[in-house]
This record gives structure tokens, C-alpha cells and sequence, in this order.
């Protein structure tokens, strides 16, 4: 079995290769883009999606079948045309060029693969049955959807402004650390579920970080 390293990328300023226009295109183009890759899309043909994403200037179409030989100075690779054998063809080349590839139709073929996701702001739970049934990672992820409301959105942001100020504020390393694990102990989640959190001012952080800081 493949042990997958799950982890989180900062695409912004990326040149990403996307092989295909469908559907699966368009919903990788779609996240690709969100998360600031500048891409480049090669298929003959392009569906709605991929049309509807097209007005973002990061987003270059080139209309044609694609070749092995357009991986190359591309780092990252998306095979996910209709043609499986042109998709192993594609991941072949990337691979051996040393780029990352994923692949729709086969996910060993690639040595990354997406898991389903569920965002709230700052917040993201990603699940991934390693490629044995995406569906059932889905149907997990719709099921946490309910679990995790949108204060989750609002407690990461909370989460984040506060560790800003302990960083700008506290230079020792012990405190910060006892900060940060108290923080993870307040009742603003709480609040912000019953609709009583107040997002704090600078001037509260501060106080919280004085009356918090000694043991
Ligand atoms: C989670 C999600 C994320 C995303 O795509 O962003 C995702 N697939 C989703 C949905 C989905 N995929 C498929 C169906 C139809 C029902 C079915 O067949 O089950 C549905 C349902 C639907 O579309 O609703 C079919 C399918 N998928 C793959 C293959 C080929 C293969 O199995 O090798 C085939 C058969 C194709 C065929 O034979 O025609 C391959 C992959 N799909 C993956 C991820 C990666 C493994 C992740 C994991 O195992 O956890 C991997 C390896 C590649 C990759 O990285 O893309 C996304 C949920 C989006 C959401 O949550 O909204
Ligand atoms: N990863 C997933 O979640 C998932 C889900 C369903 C299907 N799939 C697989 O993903 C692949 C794509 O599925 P889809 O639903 O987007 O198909 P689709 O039929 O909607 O789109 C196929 C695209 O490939 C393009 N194409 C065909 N030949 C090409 C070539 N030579 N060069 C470049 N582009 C070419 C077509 O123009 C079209 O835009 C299929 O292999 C399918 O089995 C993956």
C-alpha cells in the first residue's frame, strides 16, 4: 500500500499543467486556480466549467491534443483527459522529468492524488481513502460538513489574530508555547455558537496575554 504524505501547498505564482477541459478539469482547474497557480490547460476541447473559469487571467488554454514532450518546465503536472493511455503517457514523462503528477483516471499512476475537502475559512479537514473509494471520502466529508458549522470559520480567524499579537508580543519561547495552549482551551468556540463572541480588540488581547501569560 502507499503511505501518502498528506500535506498543505501554497500554489500562488505556480505554473501548473493541466491536460483535459472536462469536468474533472474543471474542478481541479477551478481549486488550482483558488489557490493562485498560474495555469496552463491543453485539450482540444474545453467544457463549461473550464470555459466559465477562462475570463481569470491566470488561466491560458492552449487548443490542442497534448504531447508528452509539454511537461517539460512544468513542475507540476494534472493528467486528466479522457484518454487514460495518453494520462499514463503524460504522468510517465512528468515523472521521469521529476515532476509532481496526479492522474484522474488512475491514481497510482501518480505519486500525488487529491482527498475531499471541507473548508471553513482558515480552517480545512481534508479525507482521503488513499484511492480505494473516493465517493466514500465524500460521503465522510459530507458527513463532518454537518458536524462543523461556519463558527469554525470565525474561531480559526480568532485563533489567528491572537497568535499574530503573541508573536509580535512575547519573545519567550516557553510563554508563547503556554499561550498558545491555553488559547486552545478558552470557551470561544462556545460563544461564537451561541452568538455572544465579540471579536476582541487589541487592547482585550493585550490584557488576555497579561492575566495568561505567568503559569
Ligand atoms: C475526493 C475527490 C477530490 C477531488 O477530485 O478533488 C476525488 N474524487 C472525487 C470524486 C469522485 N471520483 C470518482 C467519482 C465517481 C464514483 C466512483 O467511481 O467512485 C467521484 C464522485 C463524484 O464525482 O462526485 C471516480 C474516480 N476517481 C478516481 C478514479 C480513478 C481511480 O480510482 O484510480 C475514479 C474512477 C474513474 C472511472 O473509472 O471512470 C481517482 C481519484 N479521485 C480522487 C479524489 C483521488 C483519490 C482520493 C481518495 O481515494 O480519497 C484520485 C485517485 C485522483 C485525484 O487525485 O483526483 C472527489 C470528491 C469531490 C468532492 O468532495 O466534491
Ligand atoms: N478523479 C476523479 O475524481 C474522477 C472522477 C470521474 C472520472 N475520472 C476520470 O478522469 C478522466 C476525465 O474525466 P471527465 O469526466 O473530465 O471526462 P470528459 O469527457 O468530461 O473530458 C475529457 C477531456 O479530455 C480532453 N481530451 C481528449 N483527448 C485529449 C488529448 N489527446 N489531449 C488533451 N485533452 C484531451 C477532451 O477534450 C475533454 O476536454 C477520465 O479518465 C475519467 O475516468 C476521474
Amino acid at each position: 500500500m502507499t503511505e501518502y504524505m498528506p500535506i498543505m501547498m501554497d500554489l500562488s505564482g505556480m505554473r501548473v499543467l493541466l491536460v483535459g477541459g472536462g469536468k474533472i478539469a474543471g474542478r481541479k482547474a477551478s481549486q488550482l486556480l483558488a489557490a493562485g497557480a498560474e495555469l496552463t490547460v491543453i485539450s482540444p476541447e474545453i467544457g463549461e466549467e473550464v470555459r466559465a473559469l477562462k475570463q481569470d487571467a491566470a488561466l491560458n488554454w492552449i487548443a490542442r491534443e497534448a504531447q508528452t514532450d509539454d511537461v517539460e518546465n512544468y513542475r507540476i503536472v494534472y493528467a486528466a483527459s479522457g484518454d487514460e493511455q495518453l494520462n499514463e503517457r503524460i504522468a510517465e514523462a512528468a515523472r521521469r522529468g521529476g515532476a509532481l503528477v496526479n492522474v484522474s483516471s488512475r491514481a497510482r499512476s501518480g505519486n500525488f492524488i487529491h482527498p475531499a475537502v471541507l473548508r471553513r475559512g482558515r480552517l480545512i479537514v481534508a479525507a482521503s481513502t488513499s484511492g480505494a473509494g473516493p465517493s466514500a471520502a465524500s460521503a465522510l466529508i459530507r458527513e463532518l460538513d454537518e458536524r462543523f458549522g461556519n463558527e469554525y470559520e470565525t474561531y480559526a480567524e480568532f485563533l489567528y489574530m491572537m497568535r499574530q499579537t503573541i508573536r509580535a508580543s512575547v519573545s519567550e519561547p516557553e510563554v508563547r508555547h503556554r499561550l498558545m495552549r491555553k488559547l486552545a482551551e478558552t470557551d470561544i468556540l462556545d460563544h461564537i455558537r451561541q452568538d455572544t463572541f465579540v471579536p476582541w480588540s487589541e487592547s482585550q488581547m493585550a490584557e488576555w496575554i497579561e492575566t495568561e501569560r505567568e503559569e
